[in-house]
This record gives structure tokens, sequence and C-alpha cells, in this order.
């Protein structure tokens, strides 16, 4: 299977933005603006792995971006992109990756169309990058301002990120660029020889350089929501126990649920639901059950991961609503104490939260008393 891992270069200073706090740690409606970038991979399902490019200076504020996320450890840049880019690829060899997106953490509103786009083009080239064509009369001008020339436009574009790469090539292609300097890893793979193709980037992908691209970024993010809705179902069967849990409360019942976690099916279809407003593939995908991290695990990690996802979008949970499918344990006598462990661990208010529970009148498994199946659906309002 192939496999990708996106590298967030973060490490900048900022120079052109100014103020004491680099860029990336500005705050970007609520969340800082590299939590944008960070968590817009994590949610793809064709991402992997996501690893930080970061200053060693700024590891408090890094903490703070990548909560939840279950990323690895930061990388330390250099100083200039080159050499933070330099530097990610080398210390993520050890994931041997087979392909690389390299993404500037300043660029929040990448989104999944885009990644999907340059991984498209990565099947048959050797690199891939976002661009748009240049609209605008290009002019040559000197420091007084005065026109020298007027550059012709045609087969000009602007290059974005997430720029992708096959991994091998485009590390030694950065090893063989030390010494120049290079403002993208197109053109470093460009004098490598490698084949790089443009495909279809985004006027909303913009790269925060000024204080003026921070306050269209924010104000981007207050237009009127992208509405999702979702849904996730899910099935434990009964094994030997004396108590289910659902929604990460313990129930007592005469029977425990089977289940590489703690087979919170509950939880798990409303964890899925969660991930399919955001098209982040299923619970499977970021919490593999051949994972012995998981083994056992607290399903409330699953729920709390998504709703982190979520949040580092940009996004809001509107409403979950969940129906328990079993005969016995009664689900109804906990409903409330369910919705109001649910709301906590998204950090939402309880009254976005809706648990129901119906039997199956004796029909089918779950009449046969073989096991508990729950499906959930979620809406959830993400920024345009
Ligand atoms: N030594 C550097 C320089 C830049 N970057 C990252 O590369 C991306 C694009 O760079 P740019 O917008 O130029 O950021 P800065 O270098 O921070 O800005 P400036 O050039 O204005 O100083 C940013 O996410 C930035 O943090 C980096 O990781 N390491
Ligand atoms: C990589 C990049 O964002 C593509 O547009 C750009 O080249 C970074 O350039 P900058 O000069 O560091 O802003």
């Amino acid at each position: 299977m192939t496999r990708c891992v996106a590298l967030v270069v973060a490490a900048g200073r900022g120079s052109r933005f100014g103020g004491e706090i680099p860029k990336q740690w500005r705050d970007l409606g609520g969340r800082p603006v590299l939590r944008h970038s960070l968590a817009a991979f994590a949610a793809h399902p064709s991402v992997d792995a996501v690893r930080a490019v970061i200053h060693p200076d700024d590891r408090g504020f890094y903490d703070t971006a990548a909560a939840g996320l279950h990323l690895g450890e930061p990388i330390a840049g250099g100083p200039t992109r080159q050499d933070s880019v330099r530097l990610g690829l080398e210390a993520i060899a050890e994931l041997k990756p087979d392909l690389v997106l390299i993404h500037d953490g300043a660029r929040p509103f990448v989104d999944g169309g885009v990644i999907g786009r340059v991984l498209a083009g990565l099947k048959d080239h050797s690199g891939a990058i976002p661009a748009l064509p240049v609209h605008d009369t290009l002019k040559r001008a000197g420091a007084t301002g005065l026109i020298e020339e007027t550059v012709p436009r045609a087969g000009l574009w602007r290059a974005q990120t997430p720029q992708g790469f096959h991994f091998p090539a485009l590390l030694a292609a950065h090893q063989a660029a030390i010494g120049h300097e290079w403002t993208d890893d197109a053109a470093v793979a460009e004098q490598a020889g490698m084949r790089v193709v443009l495909v279809k980037g985004s006027e909303d992908n913009l790269k925060i350089t000024t204080t003026e691209d921070l306050r269209r970024a924010g104000a981007r993010l207050a237009e009127p929501g992208d509405i999702r809705v979702a849904s996730g179902y899910d099935v434990h069967r009964f094994t030997d126990g004396d108590h289910v849990t659902l929604c990460n409360l313990a129930i007592p019942h005469d029977a425990g649920l089977e289940g590489h976690s703690d087979a919170d099916v509950a939880l798990h279809a409303l964890t899925d639901a969660l991930l399919g407003c955001i098209s982040a593939g299923d619970i499977g995908r970021h919490f593999p059950p051949t994972d012995p991290r998981w083994k056992g695990a607290d399903s409330a990690i699953f729920l709390a991961y998504a709703g982190t996802l979520i949040n580092g979008l940009g996004g809001e949970i509107v409403h979950l609503d969940v129906t328990v499918i079993c005969e016995r344990p009664k689900v109804g006598p906990h409903r409330a104490a369910m919705a109001a462990r649910t709301a906590e661990i998204l950090g939402i208010d309880e009254h976005r939260v809706s648990i129901k529970a119906t039997t199956t009148e004796g029909l089918g498994f779950t009449g046969r008393r073989e096991g508990i199946a729950a499906q959930a659906t979620a809406t959830v309002r993400l920024p345009r």
C-alpha cells in the first residue's frame, strides 16, 4: 500500500507579517493558524501521518496548536524554508513514505479537494503542485516604481502548496540543492530533472504573508457555514461480562460486549458519523484494530479525536443523534447521563446530543440478544 506523509513547515519567523509572535501561531477563528493546516491533513483519508517542522523556540505554541491530533514529535527547522523542508524530509525518512506532501503551515484553508488533486497528479508524475493561472497584467518595475517592462503572462501560474512528490526522489533533490536558494519544492525538483505537473489550486488556499491576509482569512471564517450531515453504524456481539459500555458509561447487564477497544458501540457509531461529516474515512482508519495501542481503549479517545479534527477545521458540531438497538439492557433510564457524558467528551452543550433506543421486536440478531447495534447521525457546520 502507498504510504503518504504530510510535512507541514512552520518554522518561519514571519518577517513580512511582523509583530512578536510568528503568524502561524496567531489566532484565526479561535485557534492558531497552524491548527487549521494540521487538521486538514490529519483528517484526509489518504494521508497516513502528519509531521510539523517548527522553530525550537516555538514548542509551547506548537503543543497548543497540535493538541489532540496525535501527531508525532515536531521536527526542528532551519533558517530558510528550503532548509526546513530538507530537515523535515530527512527526519521523516524513518517512516519510509512513498509520497510526501509539503505544505506551508501558513496556508490554513487547504482542503481535501486540493490534497486529492495533488495525490491524483502523482499517479503519473514524480511531482504535482496546485496552481492558479495569472489573470492580472504583470509589470516589472524598479525601486522608484517606474515601469521597466510588461511581462507576458501567458503560461504563468501562481504556485501553492501542498506540493506532492515521490519521496526518495525529492529527498535526493533537496540534498543536492544545498547551497542554492529556491522558494518552493517544485523548483528544487525541477533542478533535479523531476517531472512536476500542475493541478488545479484553489483561490481559498491563500498564504498568510501579511496582516491584511490574516484579516481576509478571518472574514472568510465569519461567512455562513457549509452544513454537513453524515451517519455512522456499528455492531458488537455479546460476550461474558457484567456490564456494557454505552456513551462511556458502564451499564450493568448479564453480558459484556466483545471488541478490540471497550466495545462502546454508541460512541463508535457517533465517531464514524462525525468523521463522515468531514470525509475523513472511518474509525478503523484512524484507530486500526490491528494496533495494540487501542486494545481495551476508552472509546472517549476516538470521539474526542473526531471532535478535535472538526474543531481544527474551524467547524462546529450542530447536533448528534444516536439510536441504540437492543432488547436488553434497558437504555431509557441511562439516556440523560449518556447524553451528558457524550456532550462532556466533545465539549458541547447537552441539548445538542440526542440518545434514543429501540428493540427489533425479537427479530434479527439484536432480537435474539446476540449483540447491540447503534446508528448515529451527526450534523456539523464547517466554514466555507
Ligand atoms: N525558515 C523557514 C522559513 C519558512 N518556513 C515556513 O514556510 C512557509 C512559507 O513561508 P513564508 O510565508 O515565507 O513564511 P515566513 O518565512 O515565516 O515569512 P517571511 O518570509 O515573511 O519571514 C511558512 O509556513 C513558514 O513557517 C519554515 O518552515 N522555515
Ligand atoms: C511555497 C510557496 O508558498 C508557493 O507559493 C512560496 O513559494 C513560498 O514563498 P515565500 O517567498 O516564502 O512566501
